[in-house]
């Protein structure tokens, strides 16, 4: 796991050979305790440098190691005895240099990097902290503020930036690991005091409890909750007020409070997770691994609304040339500008030239029938969609791929009107679609394998997280959303407010409420699906009694409100009023309290004191609930698609895990237990029904979740 080579006669080479990442496995750790002992005994060995197989210098410790004991050589005390060693140690770090990958640099006693290298202390994103030294080695380095921000952040720096912030000593274009050789020749007759990290003073500002007073509260208000980063605050203090031998042990007491919690274990299977959701496989037993995607040289984008907006700016900024079509001169003109105007600033916050040149605007569709793939973004209509999949049908050539941005209508009944089902898929973005990073990938029964690939392919070059998933109304996102949703109204007939609920969700660490959400969002939105589906409006049969739709339980008061016209931020008025339409600062509104109690009292219902512990239960574990129908289905292949859809497209807080995730640490036994007793309450609401799922995985003993996937017999899966 590290080998040792002596080369230029006198310099020992060891490499890291880990891959993919040359992670600090327990072996790997073993190996360099092995090889530096063999080059600091070695009489011939003047100097050594360090670096890693495969252009990766080092990942940082093996996360997957953090479930088990800890075996092997610790890390601190290999480390400390690299640093203390009497001949100069070089780092020559290619590709990453991360978490401990970074902290094994930092006691070499100089670092070289390859102008593409990334750096970082990326482990308050998995809820620890840089506990081998990192806390204590790096603001002796380059200061209490720069230290700071780059621990409590995780943020990667580039070797260049690195350079500036004194991280590294050299940047080179060449092979860094002949550079670093070269350079330890150089280094063998320079004194090494000054070069221990441990041993030097931490430069500290004058204003040192005000700066980290100011960074605790950023902290506070920006990651609600949260415990890692307030923990390396507390580590770098340290830094600043301690010697080395007590900072250490700071360190090591701050990292054993996180290391077992439940925030760190959400954060790592939130960091596995991820790359999971993109391995897909299809009922036929194509998956990800054996599937090719399609090249794609140019792309289409109808309809310029808020969606294909941003998936044309998607698109043009990794290099794709698109085609915008519009269907009237004044839209195709408000859109090209919009575009515009959202690539410019785009590749100005990025410090890169605009690719303007790869925009083409058209009135035609007929100038699409070259394209190698469309992504139709109209209106959420199914007939509309249907007739642009016609024309689409007969104006592109028989091998494009033809794409729909729905949130949750019927890819197939749109694969139905083309005459190649096959290469039809759903592409569901978020909006704002050049932003938001989740791209659900919706596969059709009929959508072939290479179709699969080259969306899931097409997704991850846009930088999107892609999940692929099958096709039911809502898919898996929007369909989970529903249950959430209506708990929250729910509730408010029941007697909490809107600023109730939110304030609870935001305590769980939301970055927003539902209310606060959907009013960001716009509630015209969902008015216009319910009355389309017949839950509102004139289709809705008089003799239906007031608060039941099609067969169940109905809370019609999100209808009320936007029958008064209050469809969020963008009119100044919806679950809360703002100081102007598209203001953003949400204030409660009496109208709306005054709207709950008659709407009480018209029905006779007597409000009760709702506690925050029923809002988190009865909307999370709904959600959750709707997550295992969603699973038995057979719609999602594995709890964490469900999670990572939930993360990265709705929100949901990372130190949770995702619903799927919080349910298992809540405890599957008490998610069940609970949901029973809510619908014992509440008969008429089937989404507080447990699920069949839910009661088999607590019956086989509450399995940890990447284990669910052994309990779940999809009969007819649809992925
Ligand atoms: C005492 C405590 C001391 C130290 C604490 C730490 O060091 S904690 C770890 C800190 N390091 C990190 O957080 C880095 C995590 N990795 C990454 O950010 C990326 O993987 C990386 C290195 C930038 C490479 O990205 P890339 O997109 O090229 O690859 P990908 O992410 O898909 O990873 C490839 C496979 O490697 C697995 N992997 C990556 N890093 C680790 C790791 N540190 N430990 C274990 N496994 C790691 C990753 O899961 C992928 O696996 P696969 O099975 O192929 O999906």
């Amino acid at each position: 796991m590290a080998r040792y080579e002596l080369v230029k006669r006198s310099v020992a080479l060891i490499t890291l050979t880990n891959p993919p990442v040359n992670a600090l496995s327990s072996a790997v750790r073993h190996g360099i305790a092995k090889t530096m002992e063999r080059a600091l005994s070695d009489p011939k060995v003047t100097a050594v440098v360090i670096c890693g197989e495969n252009g990766r210098f080092c990942g940082g410790a093996d996360i997957r190691e953090f479930a088990g004991p800890l075996r092997g050589p610790p890390l601190v005390p290999l480390l400390d005895l690299i640093e203390a060693g009497e001949k100069p140690v070089v780092a020559a770090i290619e590709g990453v240099a991360l978490g401990g990958g970074l902290e094994l640099a930092l006691v070499c006693h100089y670092r070289i990097a390859h102008f593409k290298a990334r750096l970082g202390l990326p482990e308050v994103t998995l809820g620890i902290l840089p506990a081998a030294g990192g806390t204590q080695r790096l603001p002796r380095l380059i200061g209490i503020p720069a230290a700071l921000e780059l621990i409590t952040t995780g943020r990667h720096v580039s070797a260049q930036e690195a350079l500036k912030l004194g991280i590294v000593d050299q940047v080179t274009e060449q092979n860094a690991c002949e550079v670093a050789v070269e350079f330890a020749l150089r280094a063998i007759a320079k004194p090494l005091s000054s070069r221990r990290l441990s041993s030097l003073t931490t430069p500290c500002p004058p204003n040192l409890d005000a700066l980290l007073e100011a960074v605790t509260m950023q902290i506070q208000k920006k990651a609600r909750g949260v415990m890692a980063p307030l923990a390396c605050v507390q580590a770098v203090r340290a830094a600043a007020t301690m010697p080395y031998s007590q900072g250490i042990k700071r360190e090591s007491e701050l990292m054993a409070t996180l290391f077992h919690s439940g925030q760190a274990r959400a954060l790592q299977y939130c960091f596995f997770a991820e790359r999971t959701a993109g391995k897909w496989t299809l009922p036929s037993g194509a998956q990800w691994n054996d599937t090719k995607p399609r090249e794609i040289r140019s792309a289409a984008v109808i309809g310029l609304g808020t969606m294909g907006r941003g998936i044309a700016v998607s698109l043009a900024r990794v290099g794709i040339p698109v085609i915008a079509v519009e269907s009237d001169k004044k839209l195709l003109e408000t859109g090209r500008q919009m575009v515009i105007g959202m690539l410019e600033r785009d590749a100005k916050r990025r410090g890169v030239s605009a690719s303007l040149n790869l925009l083409k605007f058209t009135l035609s569709l007929e100038d699409l029938k070259d394209v190698d793939l469309v992504i139709e973004a109209v209106f959420e209509d199914m007939a509309l969609k249907k007739s642009v999949f016609r024309e689409l049908s007969k104006v592109c050539r028989p091998a494009t791929l033809l794409c729909t941005n729905t949130s949750g209508l019927d890819v197939d009944a749109l694969a139905g009107v083309t005459d190649r089902p096959q290469l039809v898929i759903g592409m569901h973005f978020f909006s704002p679609a050049h932003v938001m990073k989740l791209l659900e990938v919706v596969c059709g029964p009929r959508s072939s394998s290479e179709t699969v690939a080259t969306a899931m392919s097409l997704g991850k070059r846009m930088g999107k997280v892609s999940v692929a998933v099958g096709n039911c109304p809502g898919f898996v996102g929007n369909r989970m959303l529903k249950p959430y949703s209506d708990q929250a109204s729910f509730l408010l007939e029941e007697g909490a407010t809107p600023e109730q609920i939110d304030k609870a969700l935001e305590d769980f660490g939301f970055a927003m409420g539902v209310f606060r959400m959907s009013d960001l969002a716009g509630l015209d939105v969902g008015w216009r699906v319910r009355k389309e589906s017949g839950l509102t409006g004139p289709d809705v049969d008089p003799k239906n009694p007031p608060r039941w739709r099609q067969g169940r339980k109905y809370c019609p008061i999100p209808d009320m409100v936007c029958e008064q016209g209050r469809f969020g931020q963008k009119t100044g008025r919806g679950w809360y009023v703002y100081d102007k339409p598209g203001g953003t600062n949400a204030k409660p509104d009496p109208l709306i309290q005054n709207l709950l109690e008659t709407y009480r009292s018209r029905y006779g219902i007597k409000p009760r004191n709702i506690t925050d512990q029923e809002i988190i239960e009865r909307c999370l574990f709904a959600l959750a609930n709707e997550g295992f129908r969603i699973l038995e289905d057979g719609i999602a292949a594995r709890p964490e698609d469900i999670d990572v859809i939930y993360l990265f497209g709705y929100g949901f807080p990372r130190h949770r895990g995702g619903p799927m995730f919080y349910a298992s640490m809540v405890g599957l036994q008490r998610v069940l237990e609970r949901l029973e007793h809510y619908h014992q309450a509440h008969p008429d609401v089937p989404h507080l029904e447990p699920s069949p799922l839910l009661k088999k995985l607590v019956a086989c003993g509450s399995p940890p979740v990447q284990k669910w996937r052994e309990h779940i017999k999809t009969m007819h899966s649809h992925l």
